[in-house]
């Protein structure tokens, strides 16, 4: 039977489902999309910095899995774009708002978002990073610093102590941390930048103790050199791309898949022992500290 004789339609029993019916015998059809489960079902998740890159392959991942999941990032153009290239996928329990991670304000509507659009929280992703600093870290001036650390740490740590609340009365969640192979070994050109990735090793240490016993848990993904707007400047020019590639064993970057699938499992009931942790990604790359 060829797809072009099937209606195609979204979301029948469940958000992994996509149903074709054919429209001469009247016969549904339904097919699970691809990669998809429904370990996250009834799950909602929050993911910043979500509408490009790891952030946006993460929230895709979730919703393959069964979550509702509101995305977000600084720019609304880019949040419908997001939303819609998701829609288009089948994948219709996704809901997206405008969050500067740093703004207050912006943070309390995206958690209202999650409960005004889908009834609570479960999952919070803190993707969102700023490097405006390139070279060693005692190089870094003070207003870089002070970016870098107020977006990639401090916004964590608050949006973490905001979610704490809507977790609580769910009896429970997940958090993960997205840090960075630079945190473990730092890049000598990103000083700074590496830094603040390791504090967040240290946060999800931290924050795991002492959530602990209230059965919400503290993760962490630690991605090597993944082929996203970020890591054009290793990725892209000949020279830098080849240098990159002698430092990871599998002689390959990541993609951002590869990162949604890691977070996807450090949220699901298959990781419901593991707290505290910080997986590597990074095809094998060094990574010590
Ligand atoms: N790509 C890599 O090689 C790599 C490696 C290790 C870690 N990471 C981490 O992965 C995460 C995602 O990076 P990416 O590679 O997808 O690149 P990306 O540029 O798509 O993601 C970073 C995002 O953070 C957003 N952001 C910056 N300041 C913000 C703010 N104040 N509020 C909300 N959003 C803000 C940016 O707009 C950008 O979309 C980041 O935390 C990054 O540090 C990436």
């Amino acid at each position: 039977m060829s797809l072009g004789r099937f209606s195609r339609l979204s979301m029948m029993t469940g958000r992994n489902v996509q149903a074709a019916v054919n429209m001469t015998t009247g016969v549904l059809k339904y097919s699970t999309l691809q990669g998809s489960s429904s370990k996250l079902a009834g799950k909602v998740a929050i993911v910043t910095a979500s509408t490009d890159g790891i952030g946006f392959a993460i929230a895709r991942r979730l919703l393959k899995d069964g979550a509702s999941v509101v995305v977000s990032s600084r720019k609304q153009q880019n949040v419908d774009d997001a939303v819609m290239k998701l829609q288009t996928e089948g994948l219709k329990a996704v809901s997206g708002i405008v969050c500067h991670v740093g703004k207050k304000d912006d943070r309390t509507k995206l958690f209202d978002e999650a409960v005004n659009k889908f009834g609570g929280l479960d999952i919070l992703i803190s993707n969102a990073a700023a490097n405006p600093a390139v070279g060693a870290v005692l190089d870094c001036d003070e207003d870089a610093w002070d970016k870098i650390f107020d977006i990639n740490v401090k916004s964590a740590f608050l949006l973490s102590k905001e979610a704490l609340p809507l977790l609580r009365k769910r009896g429970g969640g997940s958090i993960v941390y997205v840090a960075s192979i630079a945190g473990l070994q730092p890049f000598p050109v990103l000083g700074a930048y590496s830094v603040s990735k390791t504090a967040l090793l240290g946060l999800t240490k931290a924050a795991a103790q002492s959530l602990a016993t209230e059965n919400i848990r503290v993760n962490c993904l630690a991605p090597g050199i993944i082929k996203t707007r970020f890591a054009q400047a290793i990725t892209d020019p000949d020279a830098s791309r080849d240098i990159a590639l002698q430092s990871i064993p599998m002689q390959r970057f990541g993609v951002p898949d590869e990162m949604g699938g890691v977070v996807a499992f450090l949220c699901s009931e298959d990781a419901a022992y593991i707290t505290g942790e910080t997986i590597v990604a990074s095809g094998g790359m060094q990574s010590r500290l």
